[in-house]
């Protein structure tokens, strides 16, 4: 369903405002600023000040967003070619790359500003180092050069809940960074499940994607061990003390789900993708669940 004809420059209309929504990755943006709003409250014992929470989570979802439009910018001959992005605003020429950029720019300059003047300096410049490693390093770079391209190109979407801490207390926590390190390792198998099922996607689109150049069922193999990898340090927050009984009971039990689709997808015939498809969708409710239970765990906090 190549659709490269909608790349013509000569047809962007104004572009509505969903438009410029879509653009922003909203449901992305919303999970990361869960996780930031999670490195918030766990870096301070009791109940938190409301302004640098407000203003925190409106800098760092300014600036995601505005990593998430580079990236349509940046992508925007690379979605043409793929079914499932190849209606993204930019590359139908809904909106002109010089617009869309123009209102990322809008973005990134209002939620610098804000962390920078409102929050600290530190959270603007670590939230300004994860828009350039995803819009840059990630998007321009690495995604058209290496299949280990989002292994390290996650960095930038874990760093939320270590932002989410900065903005509170100013300093990099070591177990700010273990709440980082855990999206970290979750991104692999959230990311491979989905590309074992868009995989004839990418080879059109000549993206490098893991299932691309290594075959899916590799790929298969790196998302079990990844989420097995992703089930021991989900168990660091306890043995260090950082959280309880309720964050080790549900995690664990989140990660016997994971573990039990990343098993299924494997088992599964390579033919069979829709496995992939149910284990990408139930990574999103994991983390989020995650999240949530490592928040109520942090003011209920169980002995075990
Ligand atoms: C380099 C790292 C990552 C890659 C390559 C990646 C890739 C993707 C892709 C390709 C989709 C499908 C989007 C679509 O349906 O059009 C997706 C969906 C999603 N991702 Fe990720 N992701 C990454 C990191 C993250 C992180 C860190 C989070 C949040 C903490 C996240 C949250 C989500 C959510 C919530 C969706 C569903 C979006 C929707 O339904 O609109 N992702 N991801
Ligand atoms: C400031 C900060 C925290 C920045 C991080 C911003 C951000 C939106 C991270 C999420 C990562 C993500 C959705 C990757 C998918 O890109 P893709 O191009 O591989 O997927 P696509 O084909 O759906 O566009």
């Amino acid at each position: 369903m190549a659709k490269s004809a909608a790349l013509s420059q000569s047809t962007h209309s104004q572009g509505s405002w969903r438009d410029y929504y879509e653009m922003t990755k909203p449901n992305v943006v919303l999970l990361l600023l869960l996780t930031a709003l999670v490195g918030m409250c766990l870096s301070t014992p009791g109940w938190l000040a409301w302004q640098p929470i407000i203003a925190g989570l409106a800098g760092i979802g300014a600036l995601s967003a505005a990593a998430a439009v580079i990236n349509h910018v940046a992508d925007r001959q690379i979605d043409a070619k793929m079914a499932r992005t190849y209606h993204r605003p930019v590359s139908k020429g809904k909106v002109s790359p010089v617009k869309a950029l123009s209102f990322a720019a809008a973005l990134a300059v209002a939620g610098y500003i804000l962390l920078d003047q409102a929050v600290n300096r530190l959270t603007a410049l670590l939230t300004l180092a994860s828009l350039v490693g995803y819009a840059f390093i990630y998007t321009v770079y690495l995604k058209r050069a290496t299949p280990q391209n989002i292994v390290i190109g996650g960095l930038a979407g874990a760093a939320p809940p270590l932002l989410g801490w900065t903005a509170m207390t100013g300093e990099i926590h070591p177990h700010a960074l273990l709440l980082v390190l855990i999206v970290f390792t979750w991104t692999p198998p959230h990311f491979w499940a989905l590309a074992i099922h868009r995989h004839k996607d990418y080879a059109r689109a000549k993206v490098p994607m893991l299932p691309v150049t290594h075959g899916i069922a590799y790929t298969k193999t790196s998302v079990l061990l990844y989420t097995l990898l992703l089930s021991l340090i989900c168990l660091l927050p306890y043995l260090v003390g950082m959280s309880h009984g309720i964050y080790l009971l549900g995690s664990t039990a989140l990660n016997a789900g994971f573990l039990y689709y990343a098993v299924k997808l494997k088992l599964a015939p390579d033919s069979e993708t829709k496995i992939a498809m149910t284990t990408f969708k139930f990574s999103i409710l994991h983390l989020m669940v995650l999240f949530v239970v490592l928040l109520i765990d942090h003011y209920i906090p169980v002995s075990l």
